[in-house]
């Protein structure tokens, strides 16, 4: 083992296991979490890590282990496949899971055990307004089909992921059967015995190789009636209609997989502060003190604050993402037996998060590469590849401004209850005092006030102020004239800034309730640290907001650095410890930066001697082309 990561590795002050178990949400699932990777994965003489061949393995090998539920197929798939996306990501995080919510009692029955299949909502011409939707469904009651037809080349669907070319058991969405409805519908198409469809291949991309997006036109491709999802809604035999109960019903597959994306983007970032981190341990460059050993570059107070903030982060973002499936499984429940009265919360909520993390961890992970110098561009690092995997979840399963408007709207819906005198629970409760919180600079000290139920007060005022300034620009430009509509777009770049300081809030708040959580004082000390440096990081970013809310003076402002500083010193003992609790095995990062002995000098070596242009002392290409040249010279 590296010495200097031998020596990072003793004196921890806190238990590491304990830690990764309240990550896990417990021992047992720590211990079922290794279990299918070490024994189900990798000491499997099946397993072929990570080749294209080992695919239909992996289904039967779910199979085989009884493997059903959807963390513990997560865990033996992130373990197969290491950090890059897989063919079957679509199938299990969108295909079934919108079976599981649409199907009736029959059709899940007939459909679920047998089909992979993909989910063909967007169009060339639409993907985030869905009400925007060409493709039609007629239905003809003579034949008790449906005819699904693309009538403009903007209706082809374009993007669905894991498009199998042969056989297409997909889920689509057409345009509204009545009034703002969509209905989903299972079409089953075997390419030889379907006429009037076209498919393809939408051609290469930034990345996510490993799912092959396609296209699919339909010319008046018929499809029996009980194709027709009809859970929450139904067309009759003869055609009568029955409306479900909401029409975001049918909407409802992307909330599940926004409030996903939220723990994810905690994982992803972990994996990369894992990387940097364990590098800049290991890492000597340049001097400190002339004439000294290089140090090692994490002992550089700039590159702690690269890293240990998006540490913080990450710590943040794993928690985030426990309570945002926490809060999807609870409120879906209500869903299910009929209760819609917290499905509004529920969007505002997992559309927002999804949003604010994946941003957020879009941009960490370029921190990350970048900190780690010329080999963070090498792709024996990981981080370039998992960048190109990452960042299209800015965009896919939502557009990110897009979805932080949506929980804008729910926003501004609130605090105009608000100002109609109604009292508001749940994460907006805040609002409540928007009205009576005296906004004035308060006579603070010089000092700040590190408690964390402090910072969690500022970041709520600071969001407060910034929904009420929001909602301003809008009764402003309506009492300019503006219709309601151009009130609204004109205040969007204020409405995106009240979003996103509403979820700011909303994830310190919950990093703070899960440290309040820890009994063990070593862990709690350790994650209280990290919950601070957090909130004086984000303090950092935005003073003006905190100025601007009164909660923060001028005199103040150079606390804010000095307590950062702080911060960052407290942090940098157990850098190497907090990443070793998210527990990701080498096999699964994949970085010869972030291996868990930090050779990584050894490793570099023999992994660019692997690379195919070494497989011969010299090239192909100079016998085929250069030698053949230097003749005629
Ligand atoms: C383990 C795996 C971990 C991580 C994941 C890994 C990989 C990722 C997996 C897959 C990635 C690969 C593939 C990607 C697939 C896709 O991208 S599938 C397609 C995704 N497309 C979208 O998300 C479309 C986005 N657009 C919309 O959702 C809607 O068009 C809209 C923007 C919300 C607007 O809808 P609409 O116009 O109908 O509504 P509004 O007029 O804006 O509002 C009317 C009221 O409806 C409420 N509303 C809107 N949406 C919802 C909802 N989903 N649930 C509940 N309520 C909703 C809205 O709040 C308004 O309410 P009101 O204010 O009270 O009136
Ligand atoms: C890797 C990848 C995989 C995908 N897989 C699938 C799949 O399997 N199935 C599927 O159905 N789809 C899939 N998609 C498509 C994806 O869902 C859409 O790309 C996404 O919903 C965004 O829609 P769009 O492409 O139409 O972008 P647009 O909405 O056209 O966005 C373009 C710009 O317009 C802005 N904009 C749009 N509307 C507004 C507004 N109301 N207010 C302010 N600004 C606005 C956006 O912010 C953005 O800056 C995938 C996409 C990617 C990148």
């Amino acid at each position: 083992m590296n010495p200097d990561i031998l020596r990072e590795r003793q004196n921890a002050t806190f238990d590491i296991e304990k830690l990764t178990n309240i990550l896990d949400g417990g021992a047992e699932r720590t211990n079922r979490r290794r279990e299918i990777r070490e024994v189900l994965v990798l000491n499997d003489p099946d397993f072929d890590y990570g080749t294209p061949t080992s695919l239909p393995t992996m289904i039967l090998k779910l199979r085989e282990y009884g493997i059903s539920d959807p963390v513990e197929i997560n865990w033996y798939k992130s373990m197969y496949w290491g950090t890059g996306r897989e063919a079957l990501g679509l199938h299990y995080v969108m295909f079934l899971p919108t079976l599981y919510t649409q199907c009736d009692s029959e059709q899940f029955n007939k459909w679920v055990p047998l089909i992979i299949g993909t989910y063909a909502q967007t169009e060339m011409g639409h993907g985030t307004h869905l009400r925007g939707l060409e493709t039609t469904a007629t239905f003809d009651p003579a034949t008790q089909e449906f005819v699904m037809h693309s009538p403009t080349v903007t209706s082809i669907k374009w993007w669905p992921g894991g498009r199998n070319p042969l056989f297409l058991p997909l889920i689509f969405l057409s345009i509204p059967l009545s009034a703002s409805l969509f209905d989903l519908f299972l079409s089953g198409f075997a390419l030889p015995t379907c006429s009037g469809i076209v498919i393809g291949d939408i051609g290469p991309k930034f990345g996510f190789d490993a799912v092959d997006n396609g296209y699919l036109k339909l010319e008046h491709v018929r499809i029996p009636r009980e194709n027709m999802l009809m859970k929450y809604a139904q067309v009759k035999p003869d055609g009568s209609y029955v409306k479900p109960l909401s029409s975001k019903l049918t909407y409802g597959t992307m909330v599940f997989i926004r409030s996903l994306i939220v723990g994810n983007a905690g994982i992803v970032l972990s994996q990369c502060c894992t990387i940097a981190i364990r590098y800049s341990a290991v890492r000597h460059q340049s001097e400190i003190r002339a004439g000294e050993a290089e140090p090692q570059i994490l002992d550089y107070q700039t590159q702690q604050h690269k890293l240990f903030p998006l540490l913080a982060t990450a710590y943040a973002f794993l928690f985030a993402g426990q309570y945002m499936i926490d809060t999807y499984n609870r409120i879906s429940g209500d869903i299910n037996q009929g209760d819609l009265s917290e499905m509004p919360e529920l969007h505002a909520l997992s559309a927002g998060l999804k949003a604010f993390t994946t941003w957020t961890a879009n941009t960490g992970i370029e921190v990350c590469r970048m900190s780690c110098g010329g080999h963070g561009y090498s792709r024996s690092s990981a981080l370039p590849d998992i960048y190109v995997e990452f960042t299209p979840s800015c965009t896919y399963e939502g557009e990110n401004t897009v979805m932080m408007l949506q929980t804008a709207r729910f926003l501004m819906k609130s605090y105009r209850q608000v100002q109609a005198g109604q009292q508001l629970s749940g994460a907006v409760s805040y609002l409540n005092k928007v009205h009576h919180r005296v906004m004035a600079p308060q006579a603070v000290s010089s000092q700040l006030d590190l408690n964390l139920n402090t910072l969690v007060d500022l970041y709520e005022i600071r969001a407060a102020m910034l929904v009420e300034l929001a909602a301003q620009s809008i009764q402003q430009e309506s009492a300019r004239g503006k219709c309601q509509e151009d009130s609204w777009n004109n205040s969007t770049i204020d409405l995106v800034r009240a979003s996103d300081a509403h979820c700011h809030y909303m994830v310190l708040k919950m990093f703070r309730d899960k440290v309040d959580q820890i009994e063990d004082p070593g862990v709690h000390s350790v994650m209280s640290t990290l919950a601070h440096l957090y909130a004086i990081h984000g303090m950092g970013n935005f003073t003006g907001d905190f100025l601007q809310a009164g909660v923060l003076t001028g005199a103040q402002v150079p606390s804010v650095s000095k307590c950062l500083k702080g911060l960052l010193a407290e942090v940098r003992p157990s850098a190497v410890l907090l990443v070793d609790a998210f527990d990701h095995h080498d096999k699964m990062l994949n970085s010869v930066l972030g291996r868990h002995d930090g050779n990584v000098y050894e490793a570099m070596f023999e992994w660019a001697r692997s690379s195919p242009l070494n497989r011969t002392e010299v090239h192909e290409s100079f016998h085929k082309h250069l030698k053949p040249l230097q003749a005629k010279l």
